[in-house]
């Protein structure tokens, strides 16, 4: 909610709630906050005679001789009650952008202390009521969903997007502490990080009648997909000044139809160089979701997302559940087991996977909650190490425990992060730094290079990764041992909100088969 100067001559309170005040003139400086960061927090508990409040239709109700007015504008889950007299409340429909002239006075309705009694209205923005989206009533998050662009305008998904960005502060308050660079790193780009062929490609048929034969193939000349992960990039980076950090857009060609999957989705990555253990890694990574749960835990934004109403877009987890990832977040100890030990837990647990699971497979959501129930007693995350070789990406330096059999038995230094409830939130690695090693990697994997002698129109580019020539050469000029991970940024909003789908903690989500606006 803003209160707005009218003109200098008179004493209207200038600020904006949501943020800062701004230019308060000295007869408010007693009534009104000079910092307010939200709603709730600006209304005063005294009368207050002229002020200027810009804000939403959130709900009215109409009486014959007053209409009142539910006003709010996304700096808080609260609203603000305006009483307009009937004659004043032309265009006050729901939805509509208004800015109400009044005063702060008790108010005698139940609920409120004070309300706005408006004295005008200007209507700034109307809103045909028949027709607006969003009723006052229960919709469905699959209706929600279908209009992205009018959605954040709900209280509960604007104190969303508050948090994302709370979060946000907060992470780079991190790593500022531990002199982490942030980097901006492609959006496009020749390689194929995680080597799955998972890449969408972008490279425009341009059909042209150019007499340049490659420039009717691909835009770029060869072929450009948006990326899966901007690790390999950060490599590069993390050579040349250190550690280093990014929050940014990734794609993911899956035709996954799940609560945690995004075609298009934030990821946060570091890379750190010099780095001999992978515990480093894993240290950081706790470290910092450990300062993220306590450098949020009074936060406004998320008190106000635990008195949650159904009006939200989104199947959320309890209030309990919510408070127990907290505390796990900030519990002391995080358990670290390995594959091989997680494999056992799980063979030996009465669940139906039991008898089925061998060592080797991937593992499943189902598995991950099993273990993050039962590891981490339900509260702390837990990572899970060594994972086999061959089911993960190629760029994973190798514990050395390769037996004859190519792959098989072959662990690989990485962990994968489990949270209760949820499912595998992050995962890292240290990066095969040498050459040779790097090679024979991806030759096991099948992936073909530059370093082989076989001809490049025989090689399946995408099966073998896209152009990972420049990725090789960093092996070959000063690499020094160096580890990171990633986290699935939306998923994190979603575990830390009690959001239950990432189709809800995104703006604007895109997943198989949608992209709506
Ligand atoms: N930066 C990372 O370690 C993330 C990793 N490349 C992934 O996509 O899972």
């Amino acid at each position: 909610m803003s209160l707005l100067s009218a003109s200098s001559s008179r004493p209207w309170a200038k600020l904006n709630v949501g943020l800062l005040a701004r230019r308060v003139p000295r007869a408010f400086l007693s009534t009104v906050p000079r910092t307010v960061a939200g709603f709730l927090e600006w209304k005063p508990t005294n009368s207050v005679d002229e002020v200027q409040v810009n804000g939403y239709v959130r709900s009215v109700r109409a009486q014959k001789k007053t209409h009142f007015v539910s006003l709010g504008d996304g700096s808080s889950m609260d609203f603000l009650q305006a009483v307009v007299p009937a004659d004043k409340a032309e265009g006050l429909t729901i939805g509509a952008a208004v800015r109400l002239h009044g005063s702060w006075a008790p108010s005698r309705g139940q609920g409120q202390t004070h309300e706005l009694q408006v004295q005008h209205a200007d209507v700034l923005g109307p809103s045909d009521a028949k027709t607006f989206p969003l009723q006052k009533k229960y919709q469905t998050p699959e209706y929600l969903r279908s209009m992205p662009h009018i959605r954040p305008r709900i209280p509960f998904n604007s104190a969303l997007l508050r948090f994302r960005s709370e979060i946000i502060t907060s992470l780079t308050q991190f790593f500022d502490s531990r002199q982490f660079v942030q980097t901006h790193t492609p959006i496009l780009t020749s390689a194929d990080c995680e080597g799955g062929g998972e890449v969408f490609d972008i490279s425009v048929d341009k059909q042209s009648s150019s007499s340049d034969a490659n420039s009717n193939t691909h835009f770029f000349r060869r072929p450009v997909y948006t990326t899966v992960s901007a690790q390999l990039h950060l490599e590069a980076l993390a050579q040349a000044v250190g550690n280093v950090w990014t929050l940014s857009p990734t794609f993911r060609a899956e035709q996954s139809d799940t609560p945690r999957h995004l075609s298009e989705f934030y990821m946060l990555e570091a890379e750190m160089s010099f780095t001999d253990h992978l515990d480093s890694v894993m240290d950081l990574v706790e470290d910092m979701l450990r300062h993220v749960g306590n450098a949020l835990s009074d936060s406004k934004v998320v008190k106000e997302l635990s008195t949650r109403t159904a009006e939200g877009s989104s199947d959320l987890a309890s209030i309990e559940e919510v408070a127990a990832r907290w505390r796990g977040l900030r519990s002391k100890s995080w358990p670290r087991i390995t594959y091989t030990e997680a494999i056992e837990i799980l063979k030996n647990s009465d669940e139906p996977f039991s008898q089925k699971l061998q060592w080797g497979q991937d593992l499943q959501t189902e598995h991950e909650k099993f273990l993050a129930a039962h590891v981490g007693k339900g509260e702390a995350p837990v990572f899970v190490t060594n994972y086999p070789r061959s089911i993960k990406a190629f760029y994973m330096k190798s514990n050395g425990d390769r037996d004859d059999e190519l792959t098989l038995g072959e662990t690989v230094d990485c962990f994968d992060l489990l949270v209760p409830n949820f499912c595998e939130i992050a995962g890292g690695s240290m990066r095969e730094h040498r050459l040779q090693d790097l090679l024979d990697s991806m030759r096991q994997l099948g992936m073909r290079t530059s370093h082989d002698d076989v001809d490049p129109d025989e090689t399946n580019e995408v099966a073998s990764g896209g152009n990972l020539d420049w990725y090789l050469d960093l092996r070959q000029w000063g690499c020094p041992p160096h580890g990171g991970f990633g986290i699935g940024f939306d998923r994190l909003v979603c575990y830390l909100s009690g959001v239950q789908t990432i189709r809800d903690t995104a703006a604007f989500p895109r997943w198989h088969g949608r992209c709506d606006c």
